[in-house]
């Protein structure tokens, strides 16, 4: 194959298991070929960018790894990345210890898999000198086709010269991804795919501000009209208007204001530029012109960007990890296995004796499922427990940590020593992301937290603060992320006066429990509250968005999750909860006896369906995400349908006015759009492969995320070789909230 050229961005998108061939339905990725080379650059990559090279010398089928290493493709891309990022930084480069790196002239080999793999395969390397440090894959050398560093450094093989094509490259992506952004948000011709006009798909379905005030159900109405003089918080299930509402007092406290002769300054938060995207699109379609001038809709991260002065001035070239995308999540993930891993054979020895027996049972156990489990209990201690308390490595901070006290949903440690290994691991997972000059959205949380508790912006609040702060999705924000709402406030001289809608079942893995960690927060660590006074609570109980067929379920469903004490702020009353829209077809649960089965049930509801209005393809099972997206190329390639991938909440923006077409996507990545009907597949076991409450809590929320985006039709898709229908969809069967049908029994 031709050599291939490509970025760390971009790599790190297959990582996340996106088949090659569902490339072309990624929103983020782009291919481009010319004679002698092959390009694939992500939609975020500059013209300045680290290159990475992949001679491709050894590749016949597999595009990225060498054909023998297909079989670990996510693990050899991973450790390839991770390459790239610490050969970026300044100074000599050094691996870690169980890479076995070698060392000649400028050529560096390494082991390309962090397992044992048969092969032994290892990687040849180079990393060019110069203004970027771009890095090229040379050859891959196995146990049985050894060749050394030394024999390979004496042919010298020049390096491939792709300038002129790299700029014809970038320039074809730009164009590309700027034309597919606004082909997404036009209305098109109707020969071409009918789309409907955006207003009346939005939200905020095309009405006027005025029309909303008159439709409102009057508990939107109490909230819309409520009193600014504290905080609120606004509870409702999934589909209930919650966005809607808040959007609306917005709105209502700005002209309020005007017609007092004031201007206000309000900011809506959200946890994703989609939702933020979304929200200003229903603002402009309200047919009030200005209001926008007063209103500022952002993501939290964007802001701590914006103001933070560590951020701002920020010139050591550090690159954020951990973003709101699956590859983010999976590149810290990898990264943590990879220091386990380490840690395993190295210094563990020393640990091990002291630690209680059932973590040193995790520890000792070389089953690779087991190892990942605990790198995943571990990415959500280090997230939503150290680094929601705002402790980084230094000294005393082990301190601080061993304070916390454990919660019910914590990774069980059962002592001190238990926990001293876990900031051990956090200690070097923090040092190791250092070398490679990548920071974590907590640390820039937190470094936005340490500038908002100075008398610089005490004083820099009252013109760049703001009168009202909204904030929607509140039940993704972790508790370091809620300490900051209320710096933004621009009076210092009452409690702040923050608005926020939530919804904590939608909140999967460490988010989730970042609403019950408020309680650890209050019982050790400075703040007690969330600083916002006395906060009076709304509540919505109808739904809007889908039928009463899919309520039951979602209602089944909500009764499955284990009892979790949130508190009666958090809580939702779901026996008040009704659907005021009319009936629609049971949801379906459909068996079939096999994945490839299971697969041509899904392309024959995907026929059935289509013609109605958009569907979603949820994946609960992120591990899943690799089949799915290879199906979805399959469904893709016939030209049928207009399929689109998302794996990140960046990817949606735009997606929400197509009338017609496929979105496929893990299911946490759709939360806050809606969809006619809804598929949902790649749900495990939760008896089996779910054994902590965590896993079991995580995979009901993502299952509740996934029926809850449908405004028509359910279906759920399950099949023999994953085991079968999990116990909580059997009973759902068995209480008449779902009917079960046979699937295709190859
Ligand atoms: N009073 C109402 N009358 C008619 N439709 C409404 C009303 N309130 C909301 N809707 C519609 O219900 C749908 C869901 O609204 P919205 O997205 O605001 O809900 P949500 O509670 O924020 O949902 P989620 O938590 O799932 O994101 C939208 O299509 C919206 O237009």
């Amino acid at each position: 194959m031709k050599p291939l050229i490509t970025t760390a961005q971009a790599l790190s998108e297959i990582a996340t298991g996106l088949s090659p061939e569902a490339i072309s339905s990624s929103a983020v990725l782009f291919e481009f070929e010319t004679q002698d080379f092959d390009f694939l650059l992500a939609a975020e990559n500059k013209s300045t960018d680290q290159r990475i090279i992949i001679m491709r010398k050894e590749n016949v089928q597999d595009i990225f790894t060498p054909d023998h290493l297909s079989i670990h493709r996510t693990d050899v891309l991973s450790r390839m990345i991770s390459f790239a990022e610490r050969a970026k930084v300044p100074g000599p480069l050094s691996l870690p210890r169980h890479w076995h790196q070698y060392k000649h002239s400028n050529y560096i080999a390494f082991r390309a898999v962090p397992q044992m793999d048969a092969h032994a395969s290892r990687w040849i390397t180079e990393v060019i000198s110069g203004n970027r440090p771009d890095v090229i894959f040379w050859k891959s050398t196995t146990s049985s086709n050894k060749s050394t560093l030394e024999e390979f450094a004496s042919k010298r093989p020049k390096p491939p010269g792709f300038g002129n094509s790299w700029n014809e490259a970038f320039t074809a992506a730009k164009q590309y991804f700027s034309q597919a952004r606004s082909l997404r948000s036009q209305p098109q011709p109707a020969d071409v795919e009918i789309y409907l006009p955006a207003l009346e798909q939005s939200i905020t379905k095309g009405w006027s501000y005025e029309k909303w005030l008159s439709a409102v159900t009057p508990e939107q109405r109490a909230f819309i009209e409520a009193n600014t003089d504290k905080s609120i918080r606004l509870r409702g299930p999934a589909g209930s208007g919650k966005t809607l509402a808040l959007t609306l007092k917005a709105v209502r406290e700005v002209l309020l204001n005007r017609d007092k002769g004031e201007e206000i300054r309000v900011l809506v938060v959200t946890h994703s530029w989609a939702l933020a995207a979304q929200i200003s699109d229903s603002l402009d379609s309200m047919g009030l012109g200005l209001v926008l001038q007063e209103i500022e809709v952002f993501p939290l991260l964007e802001i701590a960007k914006a103001i933070s002065p560590h951020y701002v001035q920020d010139t050591s070239g550090f690159s954020l990890i951990g973003d709101d995308s699956l590859s983010g999540k999976q590149a810290q993930l990898n990264e943590i296995q990879e220091v386990l891993n380490e840690f395993i054979d190295g210094d563990w020895i020393t640990y091990r004796n002291s630690v209680s027996d059932s973590l040193r049972a995790r520890f000792d156990s070389d089953d690779n499922d087991g190892r990942l489990a605990l790198a995943w209990d571990l990415l959500i201690e280090f997230g939503s427990v150290i680094g929601a308390a705002a402790i980084f490595p230094g000294a005393g901070s082990d301190l601080r940590y061993y304070q916390i006290p454990r919660m019910s949903w914590m990774l069980p440690l059962n002592s001190r020593e238990d926990m001293r290994v876990v900031f051990d691991l956090y200690s070097r997972y923090m040092e190791s992301l250092e070398s490679r000059s990548l920071v974590t959205s907590d640390q820039v949380l937190a470094d936005f937290l340490s500038h908002l508790e100075t008398h610089a912006w005490n004083r820099a609040r009252r013109s760049q603060g703001y009168d009202l702060v909204f904030v929607d999705e509140f039940h993704l924000f972790s508790p370091l992320e809620r300490q900051v709402l209320h710096h933004l406030t621009l009076d210092t001289s009452t409690y702040p006066h923050v608005f926020m809608a939530l919804d904590p079942r939608q909140s999967p893995s460490e988010a989730f429990i970042g609403v019950a960690a408020d309680d650890t927060r209050s019982s050790n660590l400075a703040p007690t509250d969330d600083n916002l006074g006395d906060v009076a609570n709304f509540e919505l109980t109808t739904i809007h968005r889908f039928t009463p067929q899919i309520l039951s379920l979602i209602k089944h469903v909500h009764h499955e999750f284990p009892t979790l004490d949130l508190g009666q702020e958090w809580d939702i009353d779901f026996t008040r909860v009704e659907s005021e829209k009319s009936d629609g077809p049971l949801s379906r649960l459909v068996s079939s006896a096999s994945r490839r089965g299971e697969e041509e049930d899904i392309v024959r509801a995907v026929h059935e369906v289509y013609q109605r209005g958009r569907i979603a393809l949820a994946v609960v099972d992120p591990r899943q995400w690799s089949r799915f997206s290879r199906l979805a190329s399959e469904i893709g390639k016939s030209g049928k349908f207009n399929v689109s991938t998302v794996s990140g909440r960046s990817d949606i923006e735009g997606l929400g006015y197509r009338r017609r077409g496929l979105v496929i996507g893990p299911a946490e990545y759709l939360a806050g759009l809606q969809f006619d009907s809804v598929f949902v597949a790649g749900i495990p076991d939760l008896n089996t492969s779910a054994p902590t409450v965590n896993e079991r809590t995580r995979y009901l929320s993502l299952l509740y995320l996934a029926l809850s985006r449908a405004q028509r039709e359910v279906r759920v898709f399950v099949n023999e070789d994953d085991g079968g229908a999990p116990e909580v969809l059997l009973r759902a069967v068995s209480n008449n909230v779902m009917g079960a049908e046979r699937g295709s029994l190859v």
